[in-house]
C-alpha cells in the first residue's frame, strides 16, 4: 500500500473522519438483498450492510412510510436545493442564498452545496504544486493563502464561529505538507484533497443559518449513506445511497427537525472507506439522488444563468433560456458537454420521475427552465446546441475484404479491454469513425501514451488515423424533424466554409451529432444559433404558424 495513503484515509484522528459511521464494508462484492431483508435491519444501521443493487424505491417508500407513522406532527420535506460555487461564493453571496431559502416558507427544503466559489480549482492546484515546492514551503503557497483567507473571511463576516472550520483549515495544511513531503498525488488523495471545500462551505452556511434562527444541521455526504464506486475522481453511485441517504435524513427530519445542509460532489467508496468525488460538477447528481432517495416533490439546482440555455453564453452572449426539457434531452446535453449539468445528473430525477427545475441565483425571478418526463414536443425543433471540444477522433478501416462479420466487436472489445468510452459512431460494415470521451482520458495522467496504445492495439486489425484538435456539435432537438434541421445547418456551414467531417443520429430521438476542426467550432455555434434562434423563422411559435399554413415544407435553409 502507498504511504500517501496515511494522508488520504478517512482516518479516526481526523476530523473528517470521526465522522465516518460506515467503516466496515465488506471488502468482496457486496451480497444482493431484497428490500424486504433490508427492510428488517432497519433497527441497525443498514448501511453497514447494504451495499449494492437493492430495489431502493421499494425501500425508500418503506422508510417514508414508517417516518410518516412516527412523524405525526412533523411535516415532510418537500425539495432539494443545490447551490453552485458561484451561488456561495462569499459571505454575502450566502446572506443572499439564506434569505432565497426562506422567502420559501412552505417549501421544507434539503440544501445541497458545492465548494465557495473556485475553491475546488484552487485546491486542486494546490496539490500539483506542493509536488514540487518541498514540505517547508507547502504552508506558504498562494492557493493556501487564498482558500484560508476566503473561508475566515467569510465566517468573520456572516459572524459565526470561525471554529466550525478551524479544524479543516489545520487538517488541509498538514495534508499539503504530507504530499510536499512525500512527492506524490494519487487520484484517492486528491478526492480527499478537494473535499475540503464542500465541507467547510457546508460547515459555514448551516451555522449562519442556526445564528439568524433556521435551524440547520450540516452533513458529510459520505457520512450519511452515499456510497460510490472506487473510482476516485469519477465515481458513480451505488444503489445502496437511496434507502441508506433516504433513512439517514429522513429519520433525523423527523427526531428533531433542523434543514440539512448537505455537501454535493462528494461519496465515500464502498471497498475503499475513502472519500470520492462524483466529477467535476457532481453536486447536482448529489441534489438528483437525494431528490429520489427521498422522492421529494421537486429538484431545483440554482445557477448563475437564467436555466439552461440554447447554448454556452461563454460562446455565444445571445443565448436564451430554454423554458422546457424533457430528462433525455437534457440528459444528452450534459453528457454532451453543457458545463451547466453533471453528465448523469438525470439519471436518479428520471428514475424517480422527480421534476428539475433549472434556476438563477442571482435572478429568482426568471422562470428557468423545467425538466420532466414528457412535454409538448410538437412544436419543437432545435433546443439547443452544444459544443465539446479537443476530442479526439478515430478513423478505422478494416484491412480485410468487405463481407467480414466480426469488425465491429473487435473494435469495440479493444476500447472495452483499455477502459475507454466513446462518445459519437459513424459505421459501414468495414470502416468507422468515432470519437473518445475526453473526460475518461482527462482522468487519467498519461492521456498520448494511452491513445498510443489504443492505436497499436487497432492496427492489428485495421488501418488507422488519428485526428486531434476535433470538436462535437451536438444539436439537441426534435429528431423527427431531422430533414428540416440538416437543410439548414448544412447551408449555413458551407455558407461559412465549414466543413463537416463525421455525423451521427443514433437511436437517440434528441440529438444529431457533428464533428468540425475545434478551429472552426465556436464559430459554427454562433452562425447556427444565429439562424435558429435569432432569425425567427425556426423558433416554436414561428414554426407552428408555418406548419398551419403548410409553408414549412417549402422552408428554405437560410443563408
Ligand atoms: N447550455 C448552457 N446553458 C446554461 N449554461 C451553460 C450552458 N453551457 C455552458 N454553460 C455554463 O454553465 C455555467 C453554469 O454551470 P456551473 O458553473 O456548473 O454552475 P454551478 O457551479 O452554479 O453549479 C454557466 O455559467 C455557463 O457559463
Ligand atoms: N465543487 C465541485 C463540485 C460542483 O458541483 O461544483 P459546481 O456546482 O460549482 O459546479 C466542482 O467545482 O466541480
Amino acid at each position: 500500500m502507498s504511504s500517501s495513503l496515511q494522508f488520504c484515509r478517512i482516518n479516526a484522528s481526523t476530523p473528517h473522519s470521526d465522522r465516518n459511521q460506515i467503516p466496515n464494508f465488506s471488502r468482496t462484492k457486496p451480497p444482493e438483498l431484497s428490500a424486504a431483508s433490508i427492510w428488517k435491519l432497519r433497527g441497525g444501521d443498514c448501511t453497514r450492510r447494504v451495499l449494492s443493487k437493492v430495489r431502493c424505491t421499494k425501500l425508500t417508500e418503506a422508510v417514508v412510510e414508517e417516518g410518516v407513522r412516527e412523524s405525526e406532527g412533523v411535516e415532510e420535506l418537500t425539495c432539494v436545493m443545490k447551490f453552485g460555487g458561484s451561488s456561495v461564493a462569499s459571505a454575502e453571496r450566502m446572506r443572499e442564498v439564506a434569505d432565497l431559502i426562506l422567502s420559501f416558507p412552505e417549501e421544507r427544503p434539503i440544501i445541497v452545496l458545492s465548494a465557495m466559489g473556485k475553491t475546488t480549482n484552487k485546491l486542486l492546484t494546490a496539490g500539483e504544486k506542493v509536488l514540487s515546492c518541498g514540505d517547508s514551503r507547502a504552508s506558504k503557497i498562494d492557493e493556501l493563502a487564498f482558500i484560508k483567507e476566503l473561508h475566515l473571511r467569510t465566517v468573520r463576516e456572516l459572524g459565526v464561529d470561525a471554529s466550525v472550520i478551524s479544524a479543516h483549515l489545520d487538517e488541509l495544511e498538514q495534508l499539503l505538507k504530507g504530499i510536499a513531503r512525500l512527492k506524490e498525488l494519487t487520484l484517492r488523495t486528491r478526492d480527499y484533497l478537494v473535499s475540503f471545500g464542500e465541507c467547510m462551505s457546508t460547515r459555514i452556511f448551516a451555522a449562519y443559518l442556526n445564528k439568524i434562527g433556521a435551524k440547520a444541521q450540516q452533513y458529510d455526504a459520505f457520512d450519511i449513506g452515499f456510497i460510490t464506486t472506487d473510482d476516485f475522481t469519477s465515481a458513480d453511485i451505488l444503489e445502496a445511497t437511496y434507502p441508506a441517504v433516504a433513512k439517514r435524513l429522513h429519520s433525523d427530519w423527523i427526531s428533531d427537525p433542523a434543514i440539512p445542509v448537505v455537501t454535493g460532489f462528494l461519496g465515500k467508496g464502498w471497498k475503499s472507506c475513502a472519500v470520492t468525488t462524483l466529477g467535476r460538477g457532481g453536486s447536482d447528481l448529489t441534489a438528483t439522488t437525494i431528490g429520489k432517495a427521498l422522492g421529494l416533490r421537486e429538484i431545483q439546482v440554482w445557477k448563475d444563468v437564467d436555466g439552461v440555455l440554447t447554448c454556452d453564453p461563454t460562446v455565444h452572449p445571445r443565448a436564451e433560456p430554454v423554458p422546457y426539457l424533457t430528462f433525455e434531452e437534457a440528459a444528452e446535453l450534459a453528457y454532451f458537454g453543457a458545463q451547466v449539468l453533471h453528465p448523469q445528473s438525470m439519471r436518479p430525477a428520471r428514475e424517480g420521475d422527480i421534476p428539475v427545475r433549472v434556476k438563477n441565483s442571482y435572478n429568482p425571478k426568471a422562470p428557468g427552465t423545467l425538466i420532466t418526463k414528457n412535454r409538448d414536443m410538437s412544436k419543437a425543433v432545435l433546443t439547443s446546441i452544444v459544443l465539446k471540444q479537443n476530442v479526439t477522433m478515430l478513423d478505422i478501416v478494416s484491412t480485410r475484404m468487405l463481407g467480414q462479420f466480426g469488425f465491429l466487436a473487435r473494435v469495440f472489445s479493444i476500447f472495452e479491454d483499455l477502459g475507454i468510452s466513446v462518445d459519437v459512431v459513424a459505421t459501414s460494415e468495414v470502416s468507422l469513425s468515432l470519437t473518445l470521451d475526453p473526460s475518461k482520458l482527462w482522468s487519467r495522467e498519461l492521456i498520448q501514451q494511452e491513445l498510443d496504445h489504443v492505436v497499436e492495439e487497432l492496427e492489428k486489425i485495421a488501418v488507422v488515423n488519428l485526428l486531434q484538435h476535433r470538436s462535437i456539435i451536438s444539436l439537441i432537438g426534435n429528431v423527427q424533424r431531422s430533414s428540416l434541421i440538416l437543410e439548414k445547418v448544412f447551408s449555413v456551414l458551407r455558407t461559412n466554409g465549414v466543413n463537416v467531417q463525421m455525423i451521427s443520429q443514433g437511436a437517440s430521438k434528441v440529438n444529431i451529432s457533428l464533428i468540425v476542426n475545434d478551429s472552426e467550432a465556436e464559430r459554427s455555434v454562433r452562425a447556427l444559433h444565429h439562424s435558429f434562434f435569432e432569425s425567427g423563422d425556426m423558433s416554436e411559435t414561428e414554426l407552428d404558424s408555418k406548419f398551419q399554413s403548410g409553408k414549412v415544407s417549402t422552408l428554405k435553409a437560410e443563408s
